[in-house]
């Protein structure tokens, strides 16, 4: 038996910051570029029990991670422990995969007896749009899991969302291939939700810390108007092993505890890519450190209640606006004085808290593609901002396009930076369940 599951990555468009408080709310973008997880049954001969999991991540050097599991007594879930596995190597951990497996299987081990946790190898594709891709790539291919010959840890990271929609895919693949259809769908609004419970949960496990969850719910929904869950939810999980912790598990899961209920909000229609339009982005290719920008903004809001509620509020409005000319549809000078108002308070919110949330090079780069390409409807620089990457609402056609891409070519030249556009877009699924045969030439 085989089962493939797809989880997208994130641009976030508006609420960057705000989306912390859960006063405010976020425009979360999901992308065509996904992270599919393929789970196959290995076939043991008769008689011979095995309680292994391989996983692997082919694009990438040393990405095999073997994985013994055992129910834990006293309801502490299933614990999964590293094995050495064929290679000789030094083991090399994933502590996202680990997680989401512990997670996973955890609750899974709640339904189903433990006997019934059949050992599976476990393959995971990226789509290159995650890394930057190596200079030596041709650039007519149209593979779309290239080989990066490199570790994980020395590949270049382009911003999408890498662990969010692993952990998503990861969960929702051991979900649909462990649990039969009737007590777990990816396709119904309560399969979603399990899913979207038990990845926050393994997600923030893994990260060590409860962040706003934004990533985790686009790969999981797709594009939506996010508000977030209260942190307390998760707060009390402890864990794996400990005595009791697959009951937490479940009762998080399955949002049974009346004093730990959900509170994250999710509209589907809040918010869309208004039709001819698409959402590009581009890699700028430099790297800001987000967990610094995040709590300098923090620290500044702390110092001036007042002052940052106002910008807030002000902020919010006109997020708001913009997702509603995106339902709505607009003209083109519409979205850029909607983008423009953005844009404004953002760095005034940089200013104020001396975080280089709109950099200058990147107004400099926003104010001359939306001047100098027609087809531009505007675009910021997306999330907690910095240098990374910046994100445009533009016309679908192929002349909007190429003019982007020569735009880019000569903005480059002139300021000696390397700003390429993606090949991804906006996209408006979130996780799904994928036909396994399309993989078949690329899965041994
Ligand atoms: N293709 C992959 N194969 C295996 N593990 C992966 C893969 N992609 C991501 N991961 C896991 O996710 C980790 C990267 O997560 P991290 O939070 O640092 O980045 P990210 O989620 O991509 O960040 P950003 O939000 O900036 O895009 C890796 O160290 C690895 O554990
Ligand atoms: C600044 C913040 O609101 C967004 C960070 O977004 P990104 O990881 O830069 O896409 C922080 C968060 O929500 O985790």
């Amino acid at each position: 038996m085989s089962t493939a599951v797809s989880a997208p990555g994130k641009v976030f468009l508006a609420g960057g910051y705000l989306v912390l408080d859960r006063a405010y709310t976020a425009l979360v973008f999901g992308l065509s570029a996904r992270i599919h997880i393929l789970v196959n049954d290995i076939e043991t001969g008769s008689g011979v029990e095995l309680s292994e999991i391989v996983v692997q991540s082919p694009q990438f050097r040393d990405a095999t991670w073997n994985y013994g599991y055992h129910l834990a007594e006293d309801q502490g879930g299933i614990q999964v422990t590293q094995l050495q596995g064929a290679s000789t190597a030094k083991l090399s951990r994933n502590p996202f995969v680990e997680t989401a497996l512990t997670y996973a299987l955890t609750y899974i081990s709640t339904i189903l007896p433990s006997p019934h946790i059949k050992p599976t190898s476990i393959t995971i594709l990226a789509d290159n749009d995650y890394y930057s891709q190596p200079a030596n790539t041709p650039k007519n291919a149209s593979h779309q899991f290239i080989d990066f010959g490199v570790r994980l840890q020395d590949a270049h990271k382009t911003g999408l969302g890498s662990s969010a929609a692993l952990v998503t895919s990861f969960t929702g693949a051991l979900l649909s291939h462990y649990l039969p259809e009737s007590l777990f769908s990816l396709s119904s609004d309560s399969g979603r939700s399990i899913l979207h419970n038990l990845s926050q949960a393994s997600h923030c496990a893994a990260q060590g810390k409860v962040g706003s969850g934004f990533d985790v719910a686009t790969a999981v929904y797709g594009t939506c108007v996010y508000r977030r869950f209260s942190p307390s939810i998760l707060s009390g999980l402890g864990d794996p092993g400990s005595s009791g912790f697959a009951t937490r598990v479940k009762a998080i899961v399955e949002d049974t505890d009346a004093s730990m209920k959900w509170d994250t909000e999710i509209s589907k229609r809040g918010v869309t890519i208004p039709p001819g339009m698409a959402l590009v982005m581009c890699d700028v290719d430099c790297g800001s450190e987000t967990v610094g920008m995040v709590k300098q903004v923090l620290t500044w809001k702390k110092a001036d209640p007042e002052g940052s509620k106002k910008l807030w509020d002000d902020l919010q409005g006109c997020n708001e606006t913009l997702a509603k000319k995106l339902t709505a549809g607009a003209e083109i000078g519409e979205f850029r004085r909607a983008f423009g108002e953005i844009r404004g308070r953002i760095r005034e919110m940089g200013d104020r808290s001396g975080v280089p949330i709109e950099p200058k090079e990147q107004t400099e780069l926003l104010d001359a593609v939306t001047e100098g390409v027609e087809g531009v409807a505007g675009g910021v620089v997306p999330g907690a901002g910095g240098y990374d990457a910046i994100v445009l609402l533009v016309k679908d056609d192929k002349e909007t396009m190429s003019a982007i891409e020569e735009f880019l070519v000569k903005w480059s030249k002139e300021k000696g930076s390397n700003v390429k556009l993606l090949g991804t877009r906006g996209e408006l699924e979130g996780a799904r369940k994928e036909d396994m045969s399309k993989y078949e030439s690329l899965v041994k």
